[in-house]
């Protein structure tokens, strides 16, 4: 009997070989035929565009062989030179085509077909998961619009005391550096963490337990371990990646950055349940705004910013006037709202979703600030001339007094507001935007036609310089963003947030910081830089930094006109 079974189960065994074995190679050599296809469709319309002679098999890769970082910044200067707007390049089999022409650009990032992220910010996932930095289709859509609106301008009017607070602890923790020389950008990453965790988090000092400073230094390492991997061709294999020392790196860097971020969650979990218990539920933006200075003097007038104006063309989300606005009384401060969301089922966001949007915002929020706040110190440390009348605008602000500053003094620094701009402009803190295409897309230049398949990679650091919108466009020049100057220019001839349905979701929130952070600076030292700019060494980093250092030395100020002083 046993025999009989024996002999049918090899039967079958044998026959399921039989039909299994030659369908797996037909379904191979199918598949096998489709990338051809791909490929070869990928090769012949991506070498019609310009770009450097590609060697078989590494294409371009070797270009960047033995490169710093802050070589290839140069490297792809000179060839944005070279070859003009649209530069076709082969990573291997992959076909990058580096976009700096501002309709080319506006084709990419005001669709809303061409808005998944590059194959490139896999890297991320490690540490960001599926965050809104990089999730597509449905999630990245539902979740955009829950988080979109905690970033309205109404509830970041109520984190200027905190902006303010934390503004003031920079001004006290920079006294022993009065008078010599040092990394400004240590300073603003701490700050820019501790004021993320206060705001956007809505973890108190008190319940701060975890360096901010460690967190960015961690940060920063890690941003290093991701960007090689972009040009090494040997790191983007996951395989061999393993193999090196980074990916323990790596481990080590996580573990450091996770950890803060799982304890700003348990916190505020914690405080969410127990308030709960106790029948409290989170402030509403009335009750934020109500002790906010939103019905100051001044604050309702002349409320048009730099900002609203240059802003206008990028056709995103942040002014909700449209079906995005989920109304005043519902709306919270970001994590407040993810754990009510969760906790009540309204937005479906699980545990581990939660986790990777406060680890998207702690990124996104704190470096990226953390790098242009750096950028206007140093350079306003080199041009003493602006400096003065930034001081001198402030100086009609507030006089001598060392009052905090309010949501309709923010509205009045209109010239501090062009040298942020300015400075985003020449030192674009995201230097680069990748995306891949799902569709071949006809572009305005030449009418070349981008294949399905490539990376377009953006190029704002070079976008930002064409001499075609900026009149010497390698000089700082605050008045680059006068009212009649900037109304002509393209818009997405200045794009430093990104623009269309994927721009910058913490734009409103990073300019205000900017300004709160910068004048309390300004307003109580001096800057000074021991480097002039033509020798800064700009290292197109994930986020733009100076690999030598944002150097400067501070003197104090004795809040009287310079003029006079
Ligand atoms: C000067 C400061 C900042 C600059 C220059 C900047 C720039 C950008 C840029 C260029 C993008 C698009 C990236 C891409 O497509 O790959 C982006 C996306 C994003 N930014 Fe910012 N950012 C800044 C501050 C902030 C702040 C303060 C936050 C949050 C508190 C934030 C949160 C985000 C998020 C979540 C995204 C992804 C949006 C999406 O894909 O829907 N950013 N930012």
């Amino acid at each position: 009997m046993s025999n009989i079974v024996d002999d049918d189960v090899a039967y079958h065994y044998s026959t399921s070989r039989l039909v299994f074995y030659p369908l797996l190679l037909f379904a191979s050599g199918l598949w096998l035929l489709y990338r051809w296809q791909q490929q070869s469709r990928l090769f012949k319309m991506g070498n019609r565009l310009p770009g450097p002679m590609a060697l078989p098999l590494f294409g371009n890769a070797l270009l960047a062989v033995g490169k710093r970082p802050d070589d290839l910044v140069n490297v792809a200067l000179e060839y944005a030179d070279k070859y003009g707007t649209v530069i076709r390049g082969w990573l291997g089999s992959k076909l990058i085509i580096f976009l700096t022409d501002p309709d080319d650009i506006e084709v990419i990032l005001n669709s809303q077909i061409h808005i998944d992220k590059a194959s490139e910010y896999r890297f991320f996932k490690p540490w960001l998961g599926e965050g809104l930095l990089i999730s597509s289709g449905e999630k990245w859509r539902s979740h955009r619009k829950m988080i979109a609106p905690t970033f309205h301008i109404n509830v970041l009017k109520s984190f200027i005391p905190i902006f303010n607070q934390n503004s003031k602890n920079v001004v006290e923790k920079l006294k022993p550096e009065i008078g010599r020389v040092f990394d400004v950008h240590d300073y603003m990453s701490e700050a820019t963490v501790d004021i993320l965790l206060e705001t956007a988090m809505g973890i108190t000092k008190k319940t701060q337990t975890e360096s901010g400073f460690d967190y960015a230094m961690a940060v920063m390492k890690m941003c290093d371990i991701i960007h090689q991997r972009h040009y090494k061709l040997w790191l983007r294999f996951d395989a061999l990646f393993k193999l090196t020392s980074f990916y323990k790196q790596q481990i080590k860097l996580l573990n450091i950055i996770h950890s803060l971020t799982n304890k700003v969650i348990k916190s505020k979990q914690k405080v969410y349940l127990e308030n709960k218990a106790k029948g409290i539920t989170p402030p509403t933006l009335e009750e934020l705004t109500r002790s906010s200075d939103s019905h100051e003097p001044g604050a309702e007038g002349d409320t048009k910013t730099l900002a609203d104006q240059v802003f206008k063309g990028y056709r995103d989300d942040l002014d909700f006037n449209d079906e995005n606005d989920v109304g005043e009384k519902k709306r919270l401060a970001f994590l407040d709202l993810m754990i009510e969301s969760a906790q009540n089922g309204t937005n479906k966001i699980s545990d581990h979703e939660i986790k990777e949007e406060v680890d998207t915002i702690m990124f996104e929020g704190h470096d990226t600030t953390a790098a242009g706040s750096s950028f206007i110190l140093s350079l306003l440390g080199v041009h003493q001339d602006i400096q003065e009348k930034v001081y001198q605008e402030l100086y009609e602000i507030f006089g001598t007094s060392d009052r905090p500053v309010t949501f309709g003094d923010t509205l009045r620094m209109k010239y501090l507001e062009r040298v942020i701009f300015e400075s985003l402009r020449m030192y674009p803190p995201v230097p680069i935007i990748a995306r891949k295409l799902k569709r071949d897309v006809k572009i305005a230049t030449n009418n070349y036609v981008l294949p399905a398949g490539s990376t377009i990679v953006i190029g704002t650091l070079k976008l930002h310089r064409d001499p075609k919108y900026y009149k010497n466009p390698n000089v700082f020049n605050p008045d680059n963003f006068l009212p009649e100057n900037t109304q002509e220019r393209h818009y997405y001839s200045y794009i430093p947030f990104s623009a269309g349905p994927r721009s910058c979701v913490g734009r409103k929130y990073a300019l205000l910081k900017l300004k709160v952070l910068l004048a309390t600076i300004l307003r109580n030292y001096k800057t000074i830089s021991v480097v002039p700019e033509e020798e800064f060494k700009l290292q197109a980093d994930i986020i733009l930094k100076r690999s030598d250092g944002f150097r400067v030395r501070i003197e104090p100020r004795n809040r009287v006109p310079m003029s006079t002083a």
